[in-house]
């Protein structure tokens, strides 16, 4: 069987730290980065508010991203080879695919590969302090936060809601710990009722 989770969700929910968590925990289970497509530096439009426009699809090559889950689909196995993660061969046909990012919702060819979608969100203020602490490869302008980040996070939020995509939200104000187990629980619980 294969199996492909969604851990997206808004910047600074926490996805990153679940997924590294989950897949330390998963059987056969893979990572596909969300982040590892964003395009080059000079690819990136400036809009009008003259900020990089980092935060919208089109700043990611999404084409690549799914040619990378399908090269996954195509052979789990090799791919995990590849990858460097080791195979349980005893373990039953079971191969997890793990899309981190925080678009993943929003590209339609990805949209209905998920067998579960997570979205991790925390409230305003949290997000933009833990913003602040964290440093990108290209480090936030002042006032990219409010003037970019935040808003295109709702707009492609409100966009999934209204395409009916289904998702299960998560809290990331609980604790790494609390998300792992109820996630875990939740991917093994599902993976029980599909087998
Ligand atoms: N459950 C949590 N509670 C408190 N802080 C968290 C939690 N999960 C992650 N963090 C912290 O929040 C920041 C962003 O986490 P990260 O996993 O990189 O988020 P994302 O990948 O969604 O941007 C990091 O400093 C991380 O240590
Ligand atoms: O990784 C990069 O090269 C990069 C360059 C510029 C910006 N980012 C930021 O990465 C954010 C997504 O990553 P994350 O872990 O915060 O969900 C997104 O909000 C972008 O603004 C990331
Ligand atoms: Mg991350």
């Amino acid at each position: 069987m294969k199996y492909i989770v969604g851990i997206g969700g808004m910047t600074n929910g926490g996805k990153t730290t679940l997924t590294n968590s989950l897949l330390k925990s998963l059987p056969n289970c893979c990572v596909i980065h969300q982040d590892d497509f964003f395009k080059p530096q000079d690819q990136i439009a400036v809009g009008e508010d003259g900020f990089k426009q980092w935060d919208v699809l089109e700043s990611l090559d999404m084409e690549a991203m799914l040619s990378t889950v399908q090269a996954w689909m195509i052979s789990p196995r090799k791919f995990a080879r590849a990858h460097g993660v080791s195979v349980q061969l005893d373990a039953s046909d079971t191969h997890i695919l793990i899309l981190e990012g925080f678009l993943l919702y929003s590209y339609k060819p990805l949209v209905d590969l998920y067998s579960r979608r997570y979205f991790l969100t925390v409230p305003y203020e949290e997000c933009k302090w833990r913003r602040s602490t964290r440093r990108y490869m290209v480090p936030d302008p002042p006032g990219l936060f409010d003037g970019h980040v935040w808003p295109m996070f709702q707009k492609y939020k409100r966009e999934m809601e209204a395409n009916g995509v289904e998702v299960v939200y998560l809290d990331g104000m609980k604790s790494r710990e609390e998300l792992f187990h109820q996630v875990l629980e939740d991917i093994q619980n599902s993976l029980l009722n599909r087998s």
